[in-house]
């Protein structure tokens, strides 16, 4: 089976499926690629480096839009939903939990303002030669350098219950 069909698999048979955002900004500076991460300060996933993301919620008009409010509330930026590149599905699930974290993954390269730190994230640039992976999610070094060489991502990766070790991964690239 695919990691395309085993994660659909896993969609279609979860009994409760909740859906975020995770956005990555990038840019080209003087000819190096740098990419914005957050340092979460607050709750879920602090003290980690990270995209910027959260729940969708039923006031979103679409996902989109809801990475969009995600880059404001988190590093001041603005975006239009519309500018919000689409790079694919992440799937998290968590022994003995019955609800899956089913992940919208974007990639923004158009947007006004200068990331600036708010009450839940510290942003700052990384060349992409640097990425901090061993502060980051356990999962991200394995998606992150593709989604970062211009792939589409679909990926599951199934935790223990708090979600520090991952005990089985699927993941296909897919080309642009
Ligand atoms: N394992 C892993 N890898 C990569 N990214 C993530 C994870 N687990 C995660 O939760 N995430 C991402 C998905 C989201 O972008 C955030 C978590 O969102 P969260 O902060 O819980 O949602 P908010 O709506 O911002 O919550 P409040 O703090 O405002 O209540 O991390």
């Amino acid at each position: 089976m695919s990691a395309t069909q085993h994660v659909a698999s896993t969609l279609q048979n979860a009994v409760i499926i909740k859906h975020y955002t995770l956005a990555f900004l990038t840019r080209d500076q003087n000819g190096c690629n740098e990419v914005l991460l957050g340092m979460k300060k607050r709750g879920f996933g602090a003290g980690k480096w990270n995209g910027f993301g959260g729940k969708v919620e039923p006031s979103d008009p679409t996902v989109a839009d809801a990475a969009a409010r995600e880059m404001t509330e988190e590093a001041n930026i603005t975006v239009h939903g519309s500018d919000m590149q689409d790079k694919g599905t992440l799937v998290f699930t968590f022994t003995g939990k019955p609800e899956v974290m089913h992940v919208h993954v974007y990639q923004v390269t158009k947007y006004s303002g200068i990331p600036t730190e708010t009450e839940e994230m510290r942003p700052q640039w990384y060349q992409y030669s640097a990425i901090p992976y061993s502060s980051m999610w356990s999962d991200d070094k394995y998606w992150l350098p593709s989604l970062l060489e211009g792939h589409k991502i679909i990926g599951q990766f199934d935790f223990d219950s708090d979600e520090a070790k991952i005990h089985h991964y699927v993941l296909d690239t897919i080309e642009h």
